[in-house]
């Protein structure tokens, strides 16, 4: 493919909304036919491989905080890989997994076959103990303020020494805007996907994401696509 248009094809430099991910994912499933789990796959490895190579990360204790919907499945599949890698990595379930997403689901199915520790309740003597905290509460779905025990888990990851790599945006921070919706994660690194959000192109987003990687991962935007 010529480069100029790989390089328009990822929109370098760009902001997109939450709306316009959806819509590339949705795209590059229904229309191009890349499975989501391989776009999950491909998301999780981008956090995996920043985990490693990032010197702000100690990987000696690592905890997964996960939703229900697909940015929880990332962070459980980033679970996973440190796993298999022998990292000591223990996931932090929220939510109920009888409501979490398709994709969500299979990467549970997949950590449980692989023995993979995962607890509902984390006690404070616990929590201290982990080096590394990786935020995969909500991304680009978050759409109401966040409340409960969501909100203790933001607030405990926050009131946490452990260095915190947000999966895809911080988990409180509107997409589109930066806005808080309640509580947000305050993180050191994000790694978020295909294109930059919204969010981090405003002050608040900016400083809440810390350093922002922007990870190729198949998803792109249709209208940059050559005519077939
Ligand atoms: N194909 C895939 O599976 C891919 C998934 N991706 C990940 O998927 C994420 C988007 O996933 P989803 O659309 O499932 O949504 P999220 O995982 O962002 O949010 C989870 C669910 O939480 C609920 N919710 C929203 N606000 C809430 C609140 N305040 N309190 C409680 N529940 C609330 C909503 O029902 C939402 O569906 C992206 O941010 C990204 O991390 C990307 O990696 C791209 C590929
Ligand atoms: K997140």
């Amino acid at each position: 493919m010529p480069s100029q248009i790989y390089n328009k094809l990822l929109m370098t430099g760009q902001y997109i909304s939450a709306e316009q991910a959806s819509a590339f994912d949705d795209f590059t499933i229904n229309q191009i036919g890349v499975p989501s789990a391989v776009l999950m796959e491909k998301a999780a490895l981008a956090v995996y491989d920043r985990l490693l190579k990032s010197p702000a990360f100690n990987l000696k204790k690592v905890l997964v905080i996960a939703g229900s919907g697909n940015n929880g499945g990332d962070g459980i599949a980033v679970a996973r890989l440190l796993y298999l890698r022998g990292i000591p990595v223990t996931i932090w379930l929220l939510g109920q997994q009888d409501k979490a997403s398709v994709q969500t689901q299979l990467q549970l199915k997949i950590v449980k076959n692989y023995g993979l520790p995962i607890e509902n309740q984390i006690d404070e003597e616990n929590f201290s103990k982990y080096t590394c905290l990786v935020d995969a509460i909500f991304g680009v779905g978050l759409s109401r303020e966040i409340e409960g025990n969501y909100a203790q888990a933001v607030n405990r990851i926050n009131a946490s020494t452990a260095a915190v790599m947000a999966v895809d945006i911080p988990s409180g921070l509107h997409a589109d805007d930066g806005k808080v919706l309640g509580t947000s994660v305050q993180a050191d690194e994000t790694v978020t996907m295909s294109y930059n959000k919204m969010a981090m192109a405003t002050e608040q987003g900016r400083q809440l994401a810390g350093l922002v990687t922007v990870a190729d991962i198949g998803i792109y935007d249709p209208n940059c696509l050559p005519a077939n």
